[in-house]
């Protein structure tokens, strides 16, 4: 968890509560069940959720592999799979490459089990950013609310 309040990996009633676990070679293994509530079509996981997600596992990546504050600069996202209402999304993520700010890295997420069949793939382009992005365009208390999380889960 980065930030309590976080969507993705906060504690928020109706987030994602993901966590990620480091793994060898700097692989980063996240889990997402798919619940009644991240629904589009009748029992089926809702795509824009399951990038969001792909958003938080990549960005836990990006930000425990590199160390270095970044955002989400862009996202891509393949479907490639149903993912049904139940089911659990093994996600794998790993940073491809660093160019000045430029962070990349990409994901997979397979059903049900850690062999299971790829439903998704996802590649992002995080933008390494000064601290003052969060204090200038977040909350002036931003980097305080940051550290709370990280003494909880260190
Ligand atoms: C542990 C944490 C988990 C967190 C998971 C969730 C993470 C998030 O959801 S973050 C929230 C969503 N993202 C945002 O709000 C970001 C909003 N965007 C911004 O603030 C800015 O556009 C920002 C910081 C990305 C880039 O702006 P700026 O600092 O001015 O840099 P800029 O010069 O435009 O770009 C830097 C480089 O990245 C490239 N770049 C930036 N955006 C893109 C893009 N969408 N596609 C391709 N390249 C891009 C630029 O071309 C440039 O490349 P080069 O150095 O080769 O010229």
């Amino acid at each position: 968890m980065h930030y309590d309040r976080c969507f993705g990996c906060g504690e928020l009633d109706g987030g994602l509560h993901m966590r990620s676990t480091m793994g060898e070679h700097a692989l980063v293994h996240s889990r997402f069940t798919v619940t009644e509530a991240h629904q589009g079509a009748p029992g089926l996981a809702h795509g824009g959720l399951l990038a969001c997600a792909f958003d938080e596992a990549i960005g836990s990546t990006v930000g425990n592999v590199l160390r270095r504050p970044s955002v989400t600069g862009k996202l891509e996202t393949d479907f490639v799979r149903p993912v049904p209402v139940g089911s659990t999304l093994f996600i794998t993520a790993k940073v491809d490459g660093v160019a000045g700010r430029k962070l990349y890295a990409s994901a997979e997420g397979r059903l049900d089990t850690e062999d299971g069949p790829v439903a998704v793939r996802a590649r992002a382009l995080f933008v390494e950013v000064a601290l003052e992005h969060f204090t200038t365009h977040g909350a002036p208390d931003a980097l305080t609310k940051l550290k709370r999380a990280e003494q909880i889960n260190p």
